[in-house]
């Protein structure tokens, strides 16, 4: 009998996420492999493959069954990027343990250019993500940017087709899946801001479970779980959906938080920002601070 259950997506990254977790908590807790089995839950963002997520409602459609399977005590914990959670939880379950930050930038991916600037004029980009396309637009407003969606190889394979000259994805994934020879350059987080908690493991338990609270206790990593709160606060203040280009990065330096918001219109054309320093222990007010400063600025021209 396994004495833990790890709930988790099936997609390659998902695997892996739950594997490391798995690992982990062996280590801290001398638990052996048959101690912890991985159950696959198949959620809605999964099923459907054909559309931007973004009209189909977005955050919450990789999270659902998988917080029911909590609910209904099928599973102890449930591993999920962070990047993909609705920026509150749902009544009952809290985020026990957030695993140390992977790169938080996102990835250039091309046959044609090295870089951003290097895209010939007019060159088409693909990607489903609002924020890229935003940032994008507003750094180079002659290039095109078409939907698209799919795994690693998938849009390699268009690359190769010339269906676009270009794509983005997050380094932290690529970078966990073995796959970073595939990264043409590493985008600045300057140049492009990145998502809210990218990078991110996040480990979500019932909060009324103690026991399982405990065992993740032993695998938190206090400054990702700090950067990741003040985030989220940003998120949480603004109540995005996940048609507003959002975009929000915080760092520890020395003791110090330092956080970066930004919020833009879809045209890219419009991009108000924020910074916020403090101490850690202020991390989720700075974030929540920064987002009604964004909401407060921006609220005439971005539909939060
Ligand atoms: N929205 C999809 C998603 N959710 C988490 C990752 C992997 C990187 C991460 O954990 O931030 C990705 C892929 C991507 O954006 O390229």
């Amino acid at each position: 009998m396994p004495k833990l259950k790890i709930g988790t997506r099936g997609s390659p990254l998902a695997l892996y996420q739950a594997n490391e977790t798995k690992s982990r908590l062996k280590a801290a807790h001398g638990f052996s492999d048959e101690d912890i089995e991985i159950v696959v839950i198949t959620t809605t963002g999964d099923r459907i493959r054909d559309r931007p997520l973004s009209e189909i409602g977005g955050k919450g459609l990789f999270t659902k069954e998988i917080e029911e399977a909590l609910f209904a005590r099928e599973i102890h914990l449930a591993v999920h990027s962070m990047k993909d959670m609705p920026a509150r939880l749902p009544e009952g379950l809290t985020m026990a343990a957030l695993l140390p930050r992977e790169d938080v930038r996102d990835a250039f991916l091309s046959p044609v250019a090295k870089t951003i600037d290097e895209l010939p004029k007019g060159a088409v980009v693909g990607s489903s993500s609002v924020r890229r396309g935003a940032q994008l637009k507003r750094i180079r407003p002659d290039l095109e940017v078409i939907q698209f969606r799919g795994n690693v190889e998938t849009r390699l394979k268009k690359l190769d087709e010339g269906v676009a000259q270009a794509t983005f994805l997050a380094a932290a994934g690529l970078k966990r899946l073995g796959l970073a020879d595939k990264i043409t350059s590493l985008v600045p987080t300057d140049v492009m801001l990145p998502a809210v908690a990218q990078g991110c493991i996040g480990i979500e338990t019932r909060a009324d479970d103690g026991t399982t609270r405990k065992l993740l206790a032993a695998i938190n990593h206090e400054a990702s779980a700090i950067a990741v709160d003040c985030e989220r606060a940003f998120l949480a203040a603004l109540d995005g959906s996940c048609r507003t280009p959002l975009a929000g990065h915080a760092v520890i330096d020395n003791g110090v938080v330092k956080f970066r918001g930004h919020a833009l219109t879809l045209d890219g054309v419009h991009c108000f920002e924020t910074t916020r320093e403090g101490s850690p222990a202020d991390a989720a007010r700075m974030g929540r601070e920064a987002g009604e400063q964004v909401k407060a600025e921006g609220g005439s021209l971005i539909a939060f």
